[in-house]
C-alpha cells in the first residue's frame, strides 16, 4: 500500500491548516482566532454593535484589552481616574467607553492604573498571550509584530473586531507565501530596525500586498525576540498583512515563565508542538526576496513614505531623475512637505524633535541600544541644544525594568524627557505632537503626512540613530559613536546593572479585573434569519472622481483627530482632510473632492497603486461612504483596507493602471461612470466597451443581498464550538488564560522598588 505523502507546508501554510473551522466553495475559510488584543481607538463601535444585536463576546478568556493610543504619557502621579486624568474630552471619552465595555461584557483589562498598561503590541508578547503557532488579532496594522512568535498575527478593521468579539472567527482568504531572507553578517551599527527599513526600500509599501511573510535566514535567527518584533511590525509598512519567523529557542526561552505562557506538563506539551512549526524543505513560495546582509548600512527615511529610504551616508533624491511620471510627482510632493532640497547629504539636515518609542521600538533593548550611544558619545553627552528628545518606554513594566537597570538616570542627565508608557508621539492622538513644520527623527514606524502631529515632519531610523541625531541635533551616522574612543567612554561610565525582566512579571498579576469568563458557550447565538445591517451595492452610476496619487495611506484619507469618534458616521468632512483644508487659515483647498461637479462623486479613480495602506482604521472607508462615495477604482489594494470597505457595503475594483488611466480621463471630462456589481462590468458614457473586472464569489453575493458577516457565521455555531473541542483537546493551553482562571498558579509575590503611581 502506497504510503500518503503530505507535501511539504511553509510555516504559513501549517499555521492556517491548524485554524480552518471550515472553507466555502470559493475558498473564503473560517478561521479561527486564539488571541484577541482590543485597544479604545477601534472597539468602541464593535462593542455598540455587540449591545444591539444582544450578543456577548464569546470567548472573554482569549481577550485582553488596554488603552493606549489617546493616554497622555506625562506622569501618573497624581493619576485618580480616566475621566479627571484625560482633559481632551474625545480622548477621555474613548479610553471611558473601553473601561465601560470591558467592564460590560467580563473581559481583562490593563487600565492606566496597572503597571501591565502599554502598547497593545508591547504587552501581548510581555505578558506571554501572545504565543507561538496561534492565530492573533487586534483592530490594528501593527499586529503583524506578533508574528516574530511564529503566530500568525494581522490587524483587522473594527467590523471584523465585532465579528471575532461574536464568534471567536473571522472569515478569510488564504495569502500568498513570501519569504525574505537575509543570510551573512550585519555590519557593526546596523540593527534590525536598519534591517526592516532597508527591506521596505526594496520590496517598495506595496511588496508584500496579498502575501505573509516569513523572515528566514542567519540574521532573523540571530536576532533577540525584540529585534524580530521591530522586523514584524513594519511587516505591513510592506504592504503585507502579517509577517513570521519560525519560533526557536529563542522563543522559548522569551516565553518560559511569563504569567500567560503554559506552565508544567502544559509547557513541554506545548514546545514540542512549536517545534513543528517551521517551513517543510521543499516548501514552495509564490515570492522569494533574498537580500545579503552585507548590502545593508544604517538606513535613514526622507520622505513621508516608509519606502522613501536612503543610507545615512546618502543624499536626499532629486525628483528630475526619476523616469516615471506619477513617481517623480509623488517625490516631488514627498520634498516639498518635508521642507527638503534634492541632493542634500543625509547628515546636514538638522532636527527639532526625537522621538524614541512606538510598538516598533520602545522594548527594553531599544532603550538600551539607545543608552549605549549616549554612553559613547562621552560623560558630558547632552541633547542638542536645538532638540527636545523623548523616550515613551512601550509599557508600564518595561519603564520600570528600565529603571531598575538605570537606563532612565542616564537618559535624564543627558537632557532627554523620561515619559509613561503609551503610543504617544508615534500617531498623536494624545498631547505629545509635533507643531507645523517641526522635523522628527522618530524610531516609529510611519512617515505618512501629518502622522506626528499636523504639518509635522518625520524620518524614520533606529533608536541607537535616534540618540545619535540627539546628541548632534542632526540626522547621524550612528557609526560615528563606535570604535576605540567610545569604548573608552562606555568603559570608564559606571556600569549598569542588567536586570532579569521576569523580576517584574509575578507581581505583576494582581489583576483589578473581573473575573475572566472560560465559559465558551453558544447559547445566544441568534436564529438564522437576524437582521441585516449592511447597505446593498448593485449598481452605482454616477459623478466619478480621479486622484492620481501613488500609495493613498489610511492617515491621507483620514488623519488621526478624526479616530477619536464613538460612532461610525459623521465623518464626510473629515475625508482626505488635509488635502482638503488649508493648514492655516482653514479654508477649503481646490483638491478634487471640492470641486463640482466632484464634490457629488460616487466614485473614486485612483491611479496610482496601493490605495489604502497603512492603518486598519475603518474610519477610511465610513468616511468615503459619508461623503458618498460608494467605489474606488485603483490599480491595486491593501488588504485591511478592501476589506473594510466590504463590510460597509462599498466595492473596491481592481483593475490594470492602464484602464485606471482612462477611466480617469473619463473621469476628468465630467463624464459618468456606472460600475455594474452583478454583471461585473465599468459601463462608460462616451461609446467606449465596458471594462470587467472580477469580485469573490461569497463577497459579491454578500454585497448584492446586503448581508451581514457576523449573523451569516453564527448560523455556523455548531462547527466553531466542534473546533473548539478539537482545539481543546489538542492546544489545551490556549484556554481559559484569563488572570483570575485558577488554573494557572500565580508566582510568589516578589518585592519591586515602587512605581510612580
Ligand atoms: C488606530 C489604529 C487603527 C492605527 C493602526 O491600525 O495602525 C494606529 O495604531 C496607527 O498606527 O495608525
Ligand atoms: S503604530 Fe504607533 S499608534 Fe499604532 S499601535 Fe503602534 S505605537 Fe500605537
Amino acid at each position: 500500500m502506497p504510503v500518503a505523502v503530505t507535501p511539504p507546508r511553509t510555516l504559513y501554510d501549517k499555521i492556517w491548516d491548524d485554524h480552518v473551522v471550515d472553507v466555502n466553495e470559493d475558498g473564503l475559510a473560517l478561521v479561527y482566532i486564539d488571541r484577541h488584543l482590543v485597544h479604545e481607538v477601534t472597539s468602541p463601535q464593535a462593542f455598540e454593535g455587540l449591545r444591539t444585536a444582544g450578543r456577548p463576546v464569546r470567548r472573554p478568556d482569549c481577550t485582553l484589552a488596554t488603552v493606549d493610543h489617546n493616554v497622555p504619557t506625562v506622569s501618573r502621579k497624581n493619576f485618580k481616574s480616566v475621566e479627571t486624568f484625560i482633559s481632551e474630552p474625545d480622548s477621555r471619552a474613548q479610553c471611558a467607553a473601553l473601561e465601560d465595555n470591558v467592564k460590560e461584557f467580563g473581559l481583562t483589562y490593563f487600565g492606566m492604573k496597572d503597571r501591565r498598561q502599554g502598547i497593545v503590541h508591547v504587552i501581548g508578547p510581555e505578558q506571554g498571550f501572545t504565543l507561538p503557532g496561534i492565530t492573533c488579532v487586534c483592530g490594528d496594522s501593527h499586529t503583524s509584530t506578533h508574528g516574530a512568535f511564529g503566530s500568525l498575527a494581522f490587524g483587522i478593521g473594527t467590523s471584523e473586531v465585532e465579528h471575532v468579539l461574536a464568534t471567536q472567527t473571522l472569515l478569510q482568504k488564504k495569502g500568498k507565501n513570501m519569504r525574505i531572507t537575509v543570510d551573512g553578517e550585519l555590519h557593526e551599527g546596523v540593527t534590525s530596525k536598519d534591517v526592516i527599513l532597508h527591506i521596505i526600500g526594496v520590496i517598495g509599501t506595496a511588496g508584500g500586498t496579498g502575501c505573509v511573510i516569513e523572515y528566514a535566514g542567519s540574521v532573523f535567527r540571530g536576532f533577540s525576540m525584540e529585534a524580530r518584533m521591530s522586523v514584524c511590525n513594519m511587516s505591513i509598512e510592506a504592504g503585507a498583512r502579517a509577517g513570521m519567523v519560525a519560533p526557536d529557542e529563542v522563543t522559548f526561552k522569551y516565553l518560559q515563565g511569563r504569567p500567560l505562557a503554559p506552565k508544567g506538563e502544559e509547557w513541554d506539551r506545548a514546545v514540542a508542538y512549536w517545534k513543528t512549526l517551521k517551513t517543510d524543505e521543499g516548501a514552495k513560495f509564490d515570492i522569494e526576496v533574498n537580500i545579503p546582509a552585507s548590502e545593508i548600512i544604517p538606513t535613514v527615511t526622507w520622505g513621508t513614505s516608509p519606502q522613501d529610504v536612503v543610507p545615512i551616508t546618502g543624499r536626499v533624491p532629486d525628483p528630475s531623475t526619476m523616469s516615471d511620471p506619477v513617481k517623480r510627482a509623488s517625490a516631488q510632493r514627498s520634498l516639498a512637505y518635508m521642507g527638503l532640497e534634492p541632493n542634500t547629504p543625509m547628515e546636514e539636515i538638522t532636527i527639532d524633535k526625537v522621538f524614541i518609542g512606538s510598538c516598533t521600538n520602545s522594548r527594553i533593548e531599544d532603550l538600551r541600544s539607545a543608552v549605549k550611544v549616549i554612553l559613547a558619545a562621552g560623560p558630558d553627552a547632552k541633547v542638542a541644544p536645538n532638540v527636545h528628545a523623548m523616550v515613551v518606554p512601550g509599557s508600564g513594566l518595561i519603564k520600570q525594568h528600565a529603571e531598575a537597570e538605570g537606563l532612565d538616570v542616564i537618559f535624564k542627565r543627558a537632557g532627554f524627557d523620561w515619559r509613561e508608557a503609551g503610543c504617544s508621539m508615534c500617531l498623536g492622538m494624545n498631547p505629545d505632537q509635533l507643531a507645523p513644520g517641526e522635523r522628527c527623527a522618530s524610531t516609529s514606524n510611519r512617515n505618512f503626512e501629518g502622522r506626528q502631529g499636523a504639518g509635522g515632519r518625520t524620518h524614520l531610523l533606529s533608536p541607537a540613530m535616534a540618540a545619535a541625531a540627539a546628541i548632534t541635533g542632526k540626522l547621524t551616522d550612528v557609526r560615528k559613536f563606535i570604535g576605540k574612543v567610545a569604548e573608552a567612554h562606555i568603559a570608564a561610565a559606571p556600569p549598569l546593572k542588567t536586570v532579569s525582566e521576569f523580576n517584574f512579571m509575578d507581581d505583576a498579576t494582581a489583576s483589578p479585573t473581573p473575573e475572566a469568563s472560560t465559559d465558551s458557550s453558544s447559547s445566544s447565538l441568534p436564529s438564522a434569519s437576524s437582521p441585516s445591517s449592511v447597505e446593498k451595492f448593485v449598481v452605482v452610476k454616477g459623478i466619478a472622481a480621479p486622484l492620481h496619487i501613488e500609495n493613498v495611506d489610511t492617515d491621507m484619507i483620514i488623519p488621526k483627530q478624526f479616530l477619536k469618534t464613538l460612532k461610525r458616521t459623521g465623518l464626510a468632512d473629515a475625508l482626505f482632510y488635509t488635502l482638503r483644508r488649508d493648514p492655516h487659515t482653514g479654508k477649503e483647498t481646490d483638491f478634487i473632492l471640492n470641486r463640482a461637479p466632484y464634490n457629488k462623486a460616487k466614485i473614486l479613480v485612483c491611479t496610482g497603486h496601493n490605495f489604502g495602506c497603512g492603518s486598519s482604521r475603518e474610519h477610511a472607508p465610513w468616511s468615503l461612504n459619508d461623503f458618498g462615495i460608494r467605489c474606488v477604482i485603483a490599480p491595486s489594494f491593501a488588504d485591511i483596507f478592501r476589506n473594510n470597505s466590504m463590510q460597509n457595503g462599498m466595492l473596491p475594483v481592481t483593475i490594470p493602471q492602464e484602464q485606471c488611466i482612462e477611466l480617469a480621463k473619463d473621469a476628468e471630462a465630467g463624464l459618468d461612470l456606472e460600475v455594474d456589481l452583478e454583471k461585473e462590468e465599468i459601463r462608460r458614457v462616451n461609446g467606449q466597451p465596458p471594462i470587467p473586472f472580477t469580485t469573490d464569489a461569497f463577497r459579491r453575493h454578500c454585497l448584492l443581498n446586503g448581508l451581514d458577516d457576523i449573523a451569516l457565521t453564527m448560523q455556523r455555531g455548531e462547527a466553531i464550538s466542534q473546533f473548539e473541542q478539537r482545539r481543546t483537546e489538542m492546544w489545551p493551553w490556549l484556554n481559559g488564560f484569563g488572570y483570575a482562571d485558577k488554573k494557572i498558579p500565580v508566582g510568589p509575590v516578589r518585592k519591586t522598588k515602587k512605581t510612580e503611581w
